[in-house]
């Protein structure tokens, strides 16, 4: 099977990767646009960035499976969460398998900075003075002190997303 996944993001294509660990399939990432903001503000917003990049990189690709996986931040009365979506899509089926990912808070100083248009990715780099961290460790990483990369959170996803494809078919 060929699966198709929508980033060249390192961090995620590896955990993609991973997620399909045991499987007989090829990768075949590539870059595409995930139709929603950079910076996604909503769990709906996250979703939506998610299932297009999934679609999108299945037909880029001709590929039988779809994945695209977003990060966003979702703002409650608990604080500024970080949040994260999947997607699975694949012939034969109209809606997209959807499964999220963990969720931590983040600095409640990241809000403004948010608001005026920044990502978090280039927030993270002059928090923490470094080069990348969204394609490397991720904000999850950085703020669990490595407990939890953002290769193994999206490994879950991407495992969440698989389980729920073998349950189906
Ligand atoms: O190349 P793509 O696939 O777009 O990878 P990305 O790192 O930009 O990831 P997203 O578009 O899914 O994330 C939306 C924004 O949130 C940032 N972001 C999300 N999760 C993050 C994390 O764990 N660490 C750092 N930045 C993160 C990211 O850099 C973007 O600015
Ligand atoms: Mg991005």
């Amino acid at each position: 099977m060929r699966i198709a996944i929508g980033t060249t993001n390192p961090t995620k294509v590896s955990a993609v990767k991973e997620g399909f660990e045991g499987l007989e399939v090829s990768f075949h990432p590539c870059s595409v646009s995930s139709g929603v903001s950079a910076q996604p503000m909503s769990d709906q917003e996250t979703i939506q960035g998610a299932i297009n990049r999934a679609r999108e990189s299945r037909l880029q690709k001709n590929a039988d499976i779809g994945i695209g996986l977003e990060g966003g931040v979702i703002e409650t009365d608990y604080g500024l969460f970080l949040c994260n979506w999947g997607a699975l899509v694949y012939h034969m089926e109209d809606s997209p398998i959807l499964a999220g990912g963990a969720r931590i808070l983040l600095p409640e100083d990241f809000k403004e900075d948010l608001r005026k248009g920044r990502e978090l990715g280039e927030i993270m780099d002059e928090f923490t003075k470094k080069n990348n961290v969204r394609t490397k460790e991720g904000a999850i990483g950085i703020f669990t002190n490595g407990y939890i990369d953002r290769t193994e959170m999206f490994t879950h996803v991407t495992r969440l997303l698989v389980g729920q494809y073998s349950y189906k078919n």
